[in-house]
């Protein structure tokens, strides 16, 4: 690999892990966000996001002065050979990507383009923004400035971001030209050797397909579970038992209160407006996004079941995060289910071993939260899982039962044996299994 200076623009959890990640592979890597507390905090060792190993990475580079940190992005462009845009790219109100800090990147990178620089897009973007990239840089570029576009879609789970980066299992490049190619698959050579040369369309492409694959597999193992739950089967069986065919696979298909987190919700939204953009009527992501929401009613449902009204009742939700070792909450489930829990007139205790800082910015005094598995539970007429953290997997469900003022457990992730649950009796609804129901929900003794 031939080392780089590479800036990075928006210092997100794609910007701040790939930019990291670039220059523990050697690269002279600098980190642009218009953020200021962001890059201070940075600057002081202070993380933006949890991530695991992340800290230890950072610190390293930056020790060995090849990862720096800035507010000056039009410097940092100026100084680099390759220039990365990882701004973010949310849902907008009418469902599209809204691409206001990719054009704003796109103008800062034409300002200053003093010779040939690689502009790589890694954010989320739909098919036709390399194009509408290479237009606007052209526009504020100085005139006859060479330049190539490339696409470079970023493929990192959260909870797993530097795993999946320092080992990808692909890495997808789309250049406008050979030169590009070969400068971007060159830098990817510590990270893979699966590279998959596209057009920057197919390459724009590839990331929204590959999101809405996922995320269908979810929704369609949820409908499974749906079906189950009416005919008195166990979507966890039949989860084993398709997944085990090596064409299926058994990755993505553990049934739940749904899919949420930063991408699959907005990046399937932004799948269908690319489609309709293009006079296509993509009805399969439609029924995907809508088994989708109706796993966050499905729970709600199944706690009044048991408790009939909510009103003055207590309800604990373990977990707020979208998924475990993340303090991520973009549609996390822990949203929507609070506050409809709220307008049915319940209390909420809300736990989360990382996550309560972001949640407040959502749910503010919504719930009462604690870091404390056990706090939560106490004196609670239910309790909802909702993420599947180590902590709650642990959980030590005898001591639990005795907190509870009534042993109901509603657990979106399906993590306790049916048979326990019954054999301790709990009333334990989980999702596409049989329901264990204990006739008389008592009021347990609370220590
Ligand atoms: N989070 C993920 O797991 C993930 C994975 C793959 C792809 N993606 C995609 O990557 C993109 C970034 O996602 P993210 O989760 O890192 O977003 P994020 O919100 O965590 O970070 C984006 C950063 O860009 C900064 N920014 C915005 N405008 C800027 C500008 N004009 N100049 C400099 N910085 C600016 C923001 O201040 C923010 O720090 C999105 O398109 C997303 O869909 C995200
Ligand atoms: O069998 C499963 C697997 C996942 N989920 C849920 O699906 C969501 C997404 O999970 P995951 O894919 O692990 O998390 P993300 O960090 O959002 O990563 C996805 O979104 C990123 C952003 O585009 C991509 O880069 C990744 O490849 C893609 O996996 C979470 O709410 C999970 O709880 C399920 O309900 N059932």
């Amino acid at each position: 690999m031939i080392v780089k200076k590479i800036a990075v623009i928006g210092t997100g959890y794609v910007g701040l892990v790939s930019g990291t990640c670039f220059a523990e592979a050697g690269n002279q890597v600098t980190c642009c966000d218009i953020n200021q507390s962001k890059i201070s905090n940075l600057l002081k060792g202070i993380m933006p996001i949890y991530e695991p190993g992340l800290k230890e990475l950072v610190q390293t580079n930056v020790e060995k002065e090849q990862l720096h940190f800035t507010t000056e992005i039009e410097q940092a462009v100026r100084d680099a050979e390759v220039v990365y845009i990882a701004v973010g790219t949310p849902m907008s109100a009418t469902g599209e990507a809204d691409l206001t800090y990719v054009k704003e990147v796109a103008e800062t990178i034409g300002r200053n383009l003093n010779g040939y620089k690689v502009i790589v897009t890694k954010s989320t973007v739909p098919v036709g923004t390399g194009k509408l990239v290479e237009g606007i840089v052209r526009n504020f570029a100085p005139k006859g400035q060479a330049f190539d576009i490339v696409s470079n879609p970023e493929f990192l789970r959260e909870g797993a971001a530097i795993k999946d980066s320092m080992n990808m299992e692909r890495a997808v490049i789309g250049a406008t030209s050979d030169k590009a190619y070969e400068i971007i698959a060159d830098l990817h050579k510590p990270f893979t050797s699966n590279i998959v040369k596209a057009s920057v369309e197919s390459a724009e492409l590839i990331k929204y397909a590959a999101n809405a694959f996922l995320a269908t597999k979810i929704s369609f193992i949820n409908d499974i579970a749906n079906i189950c739950e009416r005919v008195g089967a166990d979507v966890t069986k039949v989860s084993e038992g398709i997944g085990l065919d090596s064409r299926i696979g058994r990755k993505f298909l553990q049934a739940g209160v749904g899919f949420g987190g930063s991408c699959f919700p907005k990046d399937t939204s932004a799948l269908l407006h690319i489609a309709e953009d293009c006079g296509y009527d993509f009805n399969l992501i439609k029924a995907v996004m809508e088994t989708n929401a109706g796993q966050r009613t499905q729970v709600v449902e199944k706690l009044l079941a048991p408790l009939g009204s909510l009103k003055g009742k207590t309800i604990s939700v373990l977990g707020l995060a979208f998924k475990p070792d993340t303090d991520d909450v973009r549609f996390a489930p822990a949203l929507d289910i609070i506050p409809q829990l709220k307008a049915l007139g319940a209390q909420v205790k809300a736990f989360d071993p990382i996550a309560i800082p972001e949640a407040k910015k959502q749910l503010g005094s919504l719930c009462e939260y604690s870091e404390d598995l056990y706090e939560t539970i106490k004196h609670t007429d239910a309790c909802i899982v909702l993420t599947d953290w180590k902590e709650v997997k642990g959980l030590d469900l005898v001591k639990a039962k005795r907190l509870l003022k009534r042993p109901v457990m509603i657990d979106g992730r399906n993590l306790f044996d049916l048979d326990v649950m019954h054999d301790l009796g709990y009333t334990y609804l989980s999702m596409g299994r049989p329901a264990v129901y204990i006739e008389k929900v008592m009021v347990s003794h609370v220590i």
